[in-house]
């Protein structure tokens, strides 16, 4: 059944459209399959919103040349297929091969090749025309990250009753390396079809407001960018687009809660590792913007010059296969793996290799354990939008113990300013940084975990999700 206006009159009020969707496919020991709810913020953050306006999730659903529509309760679920060829070519090419290192200060090369686009504008229409067709007349249409950037002009000429907001969780490059990308304007203009636009810091809402003067020639306020209030404003095409600055939390009071519920898990876990003096944690996709190259290198470095002892510390390092196609991902692994084996050849004895390293998903439950275990977190990225296991492992920490380690160069270390906040380009930095979240006293410890813990209490995601949203509507 559709409008007069020829929409669907049966169709959601409030639409997600994000590269993945909000479920997973898991294999049971008996080797059936199941869908279940992927654990991740966004979908926690939105399941409110969604299950009290009828909300639909457009998205993939992970496997390749697969027509499977899974059933979620409370979310009306619209997969989009995507071809082995698609998935080559607009996920793992033009998404994680060219804008990806792009957006990410070019830590490597991006490559620019004409036919990875050309998938990359094929793949965002079919969003966009599911998420036409899971629209009722003038929802709420809430477009997520990089993968996505032309659905919101796309959306808007097919529905122009919507209202759209899009949100990119990756840092937004400064003009002169946007300036590389050879479709630049595209890129702008499709993202120019929301009516709010939102990034985790102001500078990356600042970044686009120039840019879209220097190649859109429009006219956008140079007022600051506040942080979840305030907005800048852009003229365009009889529209006025606002832009703001929301960074992302996690649901940080159920994370702190299933942290308390590991119980002893911790303590056995340190028992397992020979009760070090010292215990390190790390936990990333393994990716080469994560720096875990750079906190390796920094205990290395540590260790050679006395100042840590490799016999009383161990650091777990717990990596999740992400993008294992992508060349760049590839080699991050060779080095990592090759510079594991160095120090622990180097440092370790048969009975006590300082590092332990795992590539492979970890239950969540044990990964809370691990942030409840760790004296110290390492989040070490030499680029990173926002970086939620820092505030995770804060979140976990309510008994004020553990330190955290944070890299400049996240979206996390504007906020988690008491953080032993480190630049990974700078050797003496990473260093006296791991050296004194590992050995300043406990009262000094706490004082931090304790600001830290503040914070990402009050800051959560579902904040997150309703300054965005408030703002979008004009309530703010
Ligand atoms: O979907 P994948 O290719 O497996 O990648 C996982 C996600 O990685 C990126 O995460 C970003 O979003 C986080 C939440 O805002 C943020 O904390 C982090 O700094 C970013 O890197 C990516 O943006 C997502 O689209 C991917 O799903
Ligand atoms: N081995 C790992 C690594 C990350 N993760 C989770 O993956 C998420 C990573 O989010 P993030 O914002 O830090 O970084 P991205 O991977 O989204 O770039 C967090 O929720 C981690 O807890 C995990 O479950 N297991």
């Amino acid at each position: 059944m559709t409008s007069p206006e020829g929409h669907p009159a049966t169709g959601a009020s409030f639409v997600v459209v994000a590269n993945r969707l909000p479920v997973d496919k898991r294999t049971l020991p008996d080797g059936s399959t199941v869908w279940k709810r992927a654990p991740g913020g966004l979908v926690t953050a939105l399941t409110p919103t969604l299950a009290t306006r009828s909300g639909a999730w457009v998205g993939w659903s992970g496997i390749p040349d697969s027509d499977e529509n899974p059933t979620v309760d409370g979310i009306d679920i619209h997969a989009v297929p995507l071809s082995g060829q698609e998935i080559a070519d607009y996920y793992e090419g033009f998404s994680n091969a060219t804008l990806w290192p792009l957006y990410h200060d070019v830590l490597v090369k991006p490559e620019y090749r004409h036919d990875w686009w050309d998938t990359y504008v094929t793949v965002n229409r079919r969003f966009a025309e599911e998420a036409s067709r899971a629209a009722a007349e003038g929802a709420t249409v809430w477009v997520q990250d990089y993968q996505l950037q032309l659905v919101p002009a796309m959306l808007r000429e097919l529905r122009p009753d919507l209202s759209i907001g899009f949100f990119l969780h990756i840092p937004f490059p400064p003009r002169e390396l946007f300036s590389q990308l050879p479709w630049r304007t595209e890129i702008l203009e499709g993202m120019m079809g929301a009516d709010l636009l939102g990034f985790h810091l102001p500078g990356g809402a600042e970044n686009f407001q120039s840019l879209v003067r220097r190649f859109l020639h429009v006219d956008a306020s140079r007022d600051g960018v506040g942080v979840r209030d305030g907005y800048g404003t852009i003229d365009y095409e009889g529209r006025v687009v606002k832009v703001g600055s929301f960074p992302i939390s996690i649901d940080s009071a159920t994370v702190a809660a299933n942290a308390a519920a590991t119980g002893d898990r911790a303590a056995r876990i340190r028992a397992e590792l020979g009760d070090p003096d010292v215990l390190m944690l790390g936990v990333d996709r393994l990716d080469y913007t994560k720096g875990i190259d750079v906190r390796l290198a920094g205990l290395e470095r540590l260790f050679a010059d006395g100042r840590l002892d490799p016999a009383k510390t161990v650091l777990v390092q717990l990596a999740s296969p992400s993008r294992e196609r992508v060349d760049s991902y590839i080699d991050i692994r060779n080095r990592i793996e090759q510079t594991v084996g160095h120090i622990n050849g180097t440092y370790g004895t048969v009975d006590h290799p300082p590092i332990r390293y795992l590539l492979k998903p970890v239950p969540r439950d044990e990964l809370l354990a691990y942030f409840r275990a760790a004296d110290v977190c390492l989040v070490t990225p030499l680029r990173d939008g926002m970086n939620l296991v820092a505030k995770e492992y804060i979140a976990s920490r309510d008994d004020l113990g553990g330190a955290l380690v944070l890299s400049e160069f996240t979206g996390a270390a504007a906020e988690l300013t008491e953080a032993y906040l480190m630049n990974p380009y700078d050797e003496r930095s990473v260093d006296d940084a791991i050296e004194a979240a590992a050995t300043d006293p406990a009262d000094v410890r706490g004082k931090r975990m304790q600001a830290l813990h503040d914070q990402v209490m009050t800051n959560d995601v579902d904040q997150w999700a309703q300054s965005f949203l408030d703002t979008l509507a004009g309530k703010r």
